[in-house]
Protein backbone atom coordinates (compact mmCIF):
# COMPACT_ATOMS: atom_id res chain seq x y z
CA UNK A 1 0.00 0.00 0.00
CA UNK A 2 0.84 3.54 -0.74
CA UNK A 3 1.37 5.94 1.77
CA UNK A 4 0.04 9.53 0.98
CA UNK A 5 2.62 11.92 2.57
CA UNK A 6 -0.73 14.22 3.91
CA UNK A 7 1.10 17.83 3.81
CA UNK A 8 -2.15 20.11 4.14
CA UNK A 9 -3.14 18.11 7.51
CA UNK A 10 0.10 17.89 8.75
CA UNK A 11 0.37 21.99 7.96
CA UNK A 12 -3.75 22.18 9.78
CA UNK A 13 -1.91 20.29 12.94
CA UNK A 14 1.35 22.39 13.39
CA UNK A 15 -0.44 25.87 12.61
CA UNK A 16 -2.72 24.95 15.54
CA UNK A 17 0.10 24.53 17.60
CA UNK A 18 1.91 27.96 16.27
CA UNK A 19 -1.64 29.57 17.34
CA UNK A 20 -1.70 28.00 20.64
CA UNK A 21 1.79 29.15 21.09
CA UNK A 22 1.31 32.72 19.92
CA UNK A 23 -1.87 32.93 22.11
CA UNK A 24 0.37 31.87 25.28
CA UNK A 25 2.61 34.70 24.71
CA UNK A 26 0.55 37.68 23.92
CA UNK A 27 -1.50 36.86 26.80
CA UNK A 28 1.04 37.53 29.06
CA UNK A 29 1.55 41.24 27.99
CA UNK A 30 3.69 40.66 25.10
CA UNK A 31 2.86 42.42 21.28
CA UNK A 32 2.27 39.98 18.55
CA UNK A 33 4.67 38.90 16.27
CA UNK A 34 5.49 40.63 13.33
CA UNK A 35 6.94 39.40 9.35
CA UNK A 36 7.17 42.08 6.98
CA UNK A 37 6.15 40.86 3.31
CA UNK A 38 8.05 42.25 0.53
CA UNK A 39 6.90 42.21 -2.90
CA UNK A 40 7.93 43.44 -6.51
CA UNK A 41 5.83 43.66 -9.62
CA UNK A 42 3.36 41.85 -10.95
CA UNK A 43 3.95 38.23 -11.04
CA UNK A 44 1.06 36.21 -10.39
CA UNK A 45 2.36 33.65 -9.20
CA UNK A 46 4.24 35.51 -6.47
CA UNK A 47 0.94 37.53 -5.75
CA UNK A 48 -1.25 34.22 -4.78
CA UNK A 49 1.90 32.73 -2.90
CA UNK A 50 2.43 35.92 -0.76
CA UNK A 51 -1.76 36.16 -0.48
CA UNK A 52 -1.50 32.79 0.55
CA UNK A 53 1.05 33.40 3.24
CA UNK A 54 -1.02 36.70 4.46
CA UNK A 55 -3.99 35.08 5.33
CA UNK A 56 -1.89 32.02 7.21
CA UNK A 57 -0.27 34.66 9.34
CA UNK A 58 -3.49 35.76 10.16
CA UNK A 59 -4.68 32.56 10.89
CA UNK A 60 -1.95 32.28 13.42
CA UNK A 61 -1.90 35.39 15.31
CA UNK A 62 1.28 37.14 13.24
CA UNK A 63 0.85 39.83 11.68
CA UNK A 64 1.71 40.98 8.23
CA UNK A 65 2.96 44.39 6.75
CA UNK A 66 2.69 44.31 2.97
CA UNK A 67 4.96 46.05 0.92
CA UNK A 68 4.30 46.12 -2.49
CA UNK A 69 6.46 47.67 -4.46
CA UNK A 70 6.30 48.67 -8.86
CA UNK A 71 8.23 46.64 -11.23
CA UNK A 72 10.44 49.33 -11.96
CA UNK A 73 11.61 49.55 -8.41
CA UNK A 74 15.77 50.14 -8.47
CA UNK A 75 17.85 47.98 -6.13
CA UNK A 76 18.70 51.06 -4.20
CA UNK A 77 14.76 51.49 -3.16
CA UNK A 78 14.42 48.28 -2.54
CA UNK A 79 17.57 48.06 -0.45
CA UNK A 80 16.52 51.65 1.76
CA UNK A 81 13.33 49.41 2.36
CA UNK A 82 15.19 46.45 3.80
CA UNK A 83 17.53 49.05 5.53
CA UNK A 84 14.19 50.78 7.63
CA UNK A 85 12.66 46.90 8.27
CA UNK A 86 16.48 45.91 9.25
CA UNK A 87 15.80 48.96 11.77
CA UNK A 88 12.26 48.49 13.13
CA UNK A 89 12.43 46.81 16.16
CA UNK A 90 8.77 45.23 15.93
CA UNK A 91 9.63 43.73 12.76
CA UNK A 92 10.73 40.33 13.70
CA UNK A 93 10.87 38.52 10.00
CA UNK A 94 11.51 39.97 6.71
CA UNK A 95 10.45 37.71 3.56
CA UNK A 96 11.15 39.41 0.20
CA UNK A 97 9.18 37.52 -2.31
CA UNK A 98 11.40 35.76 -5.29
CA UNK A 99 11.50 35.75 -8.22
CA UNK A 100 12.91 39.47 -8.44
CA UNK A 101 12.41 41.15 -11.66
CA UNK A 102 15.48 40.71 -13.34
CA UNK A 103 17.32 44.34 -13.26
CA UNK A 104 17.21 44.01 -9.56
CA UNK A 105 20.20 42.18 -8.05
CA UNK A 106 18.90 39.28 -5.71
CA UNK A 107 22.36 38.66 -4.71
CA UNK A 108 22.21 42.04 -2.89
CA UNK A 109 19.23 41.90 -1.49
CA UNK A 110 19.53 38.42 0.11
CA UNK A 111 22.55 39.75 1.61
CA UNK A 112 20.99 43.06 3.09
CA UNK A 113 18.17 41.43 4.86
CA UNK A 114 19.64 41.11 8.81
CA UNK A 115 20.02 37.02 9.33
CA UNK A 116 18.31 37.95 12.50
CA UNK A 117 15.15 38.62 10.42
CA UNK A 118 16.09 35.91 7.38
CA UNK A 119 13.28 33.84 7.61
CA UNK A 120 13.49 32.87 4.31
CA UNK A 121 17.04 31.96 5.51
CA UNK A 122 18.41 32.50 2.02
CA UNK A 123 21.62 34.97 4.10
CA UNK A 124 24.80 33.18 4.03
CA UNK A 125 25.41 33.56 7.54
CA UNK A 126 22.35 31.06 7.93
CA UNK A 127 23.45 28.77 4.64
CA UNK A 128 26.69 28.67 6.68
CA UNK A 129 24.91 27.56 10.03
CA UNK A 130 22.95 24.24 7.76
CA UNK A 131 26.81 23.88 6.65
CA UNK A 132 28.22 23.57 9.97
CA UNK A 133 24.95 21.91 11.72
CA UNK A 134 24.62 24.63 13.94
CA UNK A 135 21.05 25.01 15.28
CA UNK A 136 19.44 28.36 15.89
CA UNK A 137 19.40 29.81 12.58
CA UNK A 138 16.54 30.03 9.97
CA UNK A 139 16.66 27.20 7.27
CA UNK A 140 14.89 28.33 4.12
CA UNK A 141 11.20 27.10 4.49
CA UNK A 142 10.51 24.38 1.45
CA UNK A 143 13.82 22.40 2.60
CA UNK A 144 12.62 22.69 6.75
CA UNK A 145 8.96 21.88 5.19
CA UNK A 146 10.48 18.35 3.54
CA UNK A 147 11.85 17.76 6.82
CA UNK A 148 9.19 18.02 9.31
CA UNK A 149 7.15 16.06 6.73
CA UNK A 150 9.70 12.96 6.85
CA UNK A 151 9.90 13.60 10.23
CA UNK A 152 6.45 13.48 11.30
CA UNK A 153 5.77 9.86 8.89
CA UNK A 154 9.00 8.08 10.81
CA UNK A 155 10.88 8.45 7.16
CA UNK A 156 14.78 9.02 8.67
CA UNK A 157 17.02 9.97 5.52
CA UNK A 158 20.21 8.51 7.74
CA UNK A 159 22.19 6.38 5.53
CA UNK A 160 19.80 6.61 2.59
CA UNK A 161 20.65 7.62 -1.12
CA UNK A 162 18.61 10.93 -1.24
CA UNK A 163 18.87 11.87 -4.42
CA UNK A 164 17.25 15.71 -5.29
CA UNK A 165 16.82 16.27 -8.86
CA UNK A 166 17.36 20.58 -9.42
CA UNK A 167 20.48 22.67 -7.79
CA UNK A 168 17.94 25.66 -7.05
CA UNK A 169 18.76 28.38 -4.46
CA UNK A 170 15.91 28.08 -2.46
CA UNK A 171 15.05 24.55 -2.45
CA UNK A 172 18.22 22.02 -4.33
CA UNK A 173 21.00 23.22 -2.50
CA UNK A 174 19.59 24.36 1.03
CA UNK A 175 17.90 20.79 1.03
CA UNK A 176 20.70 19.07 0.12
CA UNK A 177 23.28 20.56 3.16
CA UNK A 178 20.08 19.15 5.12
CA UNK A 179 19.71 15.84 4.00
CA UNK A 180 24.12 15.62 5.14
CA UNK A 181 22.87 17.18 8.25
CA UNK A 182 20.47 14.29 8.85
CA UNK A 183 23.06 11.70 7.88
CA UNK A 184 21.88 10.41 4.38
CA UNK A 185 24.13 10.16 1.31
CA UNK A 186 23.05 13.26 -1.23
CA UNK A 187 23.10 13.51 -4.77
CA UNK A 188 21.94 16.25 -6.23
CA UNK A 189 21.36 16.20 -10.50
CA UNK A 190 20.80 19.20 -11.83
CA UNK A 191 20.77 20.72 -15.79
CA UNK A 192 24.46 19.47 -16.30
CA UNK A 193 23.45 16.13 -15.19
CA UNK A 194 24.06 13.58 -18.21
CA UNK A 195 21.65 11.04 -17.36
CA UNK A 196 19.33 11.60 -14.36
CA UNK A 197 18.10 7.98 -14.40
CA UNK A 198 21.09 6.63 -13.41
CA UNK A 199 20.80 8.14 -10.03
CA UNK A 200 17.18 8.49 -9.75
CA UNK A 201 17.07 4.24 -9.83
CA UNK A 202 19.14 4.35 -6.75
CA UNK A 203 17.38 6.63 -4.30
CA UNK A 204 16.17 5.42 -1.52
CA UNK A 205 14.13 9.15 -1.10
CA UNK A 206 13.48 10.98 -4.46
CA UNK A 207 12.88 14.61 -4.25
CA UNK A 208 12.49 16.55 -7.36
CA UNK A 209 12.42 20.24 -7.00
CA UNK A 210 12.54 21.79 -11.64
CA UNK A 211 9.33 22.65 -12.09
CA UNK A 212 8.94 20.69 -15.36
CA UNK A 213 5.84 18.97 -14.99
CA UNK A 214 5.93 15.57 -14.55
CA UNK A 215 9.44 14.66 -15.48
CA UNK A 216 9.84 11.77 -12.96
CA UNK A 217 8.22 8.71 -14.98
CA UNK A 218 8.26 5.32 -13.03
CA UNK A 219 10.32 3.56 -15.17
CA UNK A 220 12.69 5.84 -13.13
CA UNK A 221 12.04 5.07 -9.83
CA UNK A 222 13.16 2.09 -7.66
CA UNK A 223 10.88 -0.22 -6.41
CA UNK A 224 9.87 0.79 -2.83
CA UNK A 225 11.33 4.61 -2.58
CA UNK A 226 9.90 7.59 -0.76
CA UNK A 227 9.00 10.38 -3.50
CA UNK A 228 8.96 13.79 -2.81
CA UNK A 229 7.29 16.46 -5.25
CA UNK A 230 8.50 20.07 -5.01
CA UNK A 231 7.07 21.28 -8.17
CA UNK A 232 4.04 23.33 -9.13
CA UNK A 233 2.90 23.73 -12.80
CA UNK A 234 0.10 24.46 -14.42
CA UNK A 235 -0.91 21.63 -17.20
CA UNK A 236 -3.91 23.51 -18.86
CA UNK A 237 -5.93 24.32 -15.90
CA UNK A 238 -4.91 21.71 -13.81
CA UNK A 239 -1.71 22.12 -10.51
CA UNK A 240 0.55 19.14 -11.10
CA UNK A 241 4.00 18.40 -10.03
CA UNK A 242 7.49 16.89 -11.21
CA UNK A 243 5.87 13.70 -10.69
CA UNK A 244 3.79 11.62 -13.43
CA UNK A 245 1.94 10.66 -10.07
CA UNK A 246 -0.34 8.08 -11.87
CA UNK A 247 2.67 6.12 -12.82
CA UNK A 248 4.68 6.47 -10.06
CA UNK A 249 2.27 5.95 -7.47
CA UNK A 250 2.04 1.74 -7.65
CA UNK A 251 5.87 1.48 -7.35
CA UNK A 252 6.34 3.54 -4.27
CA UNK A 253 6.14 3.22 -0.61
CA UNK A 254 5.00 7.03 0.23
CA UNK A 255 4.49 10.00 -2.52
CA UNK A 256 3.97 13.62 -1.20
CA UNK A 257 0.43 14.95 -3.61
CA UNK A 258 0.14 18.08 -5.59
CA UNK A 259 -1.32 20.05 -4.36
CA UNK A 260 -1.56 19.45 -0.88
CA UNK A 261 1.90 18.39 -0.18
CA UNK A 262 5.33 20.11 0.16
CA UNK A 263 3.58 23.49 -0.48
CA UNK A 264 1.41 23.76 2.65
CA UNK A 265 4.37 22.80 4.75
CA UNK A 266 6.45 25.61 2.62
CA UNK A 267 4.18 27.99 4.31
CA UNK A 268 4.07 26.38 7.76
CA UNK A 269 7.47 26.64 7.69
CA UNK A 270 7.52 30.21 7.27
CA UNK A 271 5.17 30.46 10.28
CA UNK A 272 7.80 28.28 12.63
CA UNK A 273 10.56 30.43 11.22
CA UNK A 274 8.86 34.03 12.47
CA UNK A 275 7.76 32.42 15.25
CA UNK A 276 11.82 31.48 15.96
CA UNK A 277 12.75 35.24 14.79
CA UNK A 278 10.13 36.86 17.53
CA UNK A 279 11.17 34.36 20.03
CA UNK A 280 14.39 34.98 19.87
CA UNK A 281 14.05 39.04 19.26
CA UNK A 282 11.80 39.66 22.57
CA UNK A 283 14.21 37.11 24.42
CA UNK A 284 11.56 34.62 25.35
CA UNK A 285 13.69 32.26 26.22
CA UNK A 286 15.60 34.21 28.42
CA UNK A 287 12.54 35.40 30.73
CA UNK A 288 11.32 31.62 30.66
CA UNK A 289 8.84 31.94 28.00
N1 LIG B 1 11.08 34.37 -0.66
C1 LIG B 1 10.65 33.19 -1.16
N2 LIG B 1 10.23 33.12 -2.42
C2 LIG B 1 9.82 31.92 -2.90
C3 LIG B 1 9.80 30.76 -2.09
C4 LIG B 1 10.27 30.87 -0.77
O1 LIG B 1 10.33 29.87 0.02
N3 LIG B 1 10.68 32.10 -0.33
N4 LIG B 1 9.28 29.57 -2.59
C5 LIG B 1 8.60 29.53 -3.86
C6 LIG B 1 7.11 29.66 -3.86
N5 LIG B 1 6.38 29.47 -2.61
C7 LIG B 1 6.56 30.33 -1.61
O2 LIG B 1 6.94 31.45 -1.74
C8 LIG B 1 5.28 28.54 -2.51
C9 LIG B 1 4.86 27.78 -3.57
C10 LIG B 1 3.72 26.96 -3.47
C11 LIG B 1 3.02 26.86 -2.30
C12 LIG B 1 1.76 26.03 -2.18
O3 LIG B 1 1.13 26.02 -1.14
N6 LIG B 1 1.34 25.32 -3.23
C13 LIG B 1 0.10 24.59 -3.25
C14 LIG B 1 -0.52 24.66 -4.64
C15 LIG B 1 -0.78 26.07 -5.05
C16 LIG B 1 -1.58 26.16 -6.34
O4 LIG B 1 -2.68 25.60 -6.40
O5 LIG B 1 -1.10 26.86 -7.27
C17 LIG B 1 0.32 23.11 -2.92
O6 LIG B 1 1.38 22.58 -3.26
O7 LIG B 1 -0.60 22.54 -2.34
C18 LIG B 1 3.43 27.59 -1.23
C19 LIG B 1 4.55 28.43 -1.33
C20 LIG B 1 9.11 30.60 -4.82
N7 LIG B 1 9.38 31.84 -4.18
Amino acid sequence: MTLLLDGKTLSENIREEISKRVKAITSKGYREPTLAVVLVGNDPASHIYVRNKRKACQKVGIRSLFYHLPENTTTPELLDLIAYLNSEEKVDGILVQLPLPEHISQQEVILSVSPRKDVDGFHPENMGKLVARIEGGFIPCTPLGIDLLLKHYRIDPKGKDVVIVGAGFIVGRPLALLMLWRDATVSVCHIHTKDITVYTKKADILISATGVPHLIKGDMIKEGAVVIDVGISKLGDKVVGDVDFDSVKHKVSAITPVPGGVGPMTITALLLNTLQAYEQNMGLKDVGL
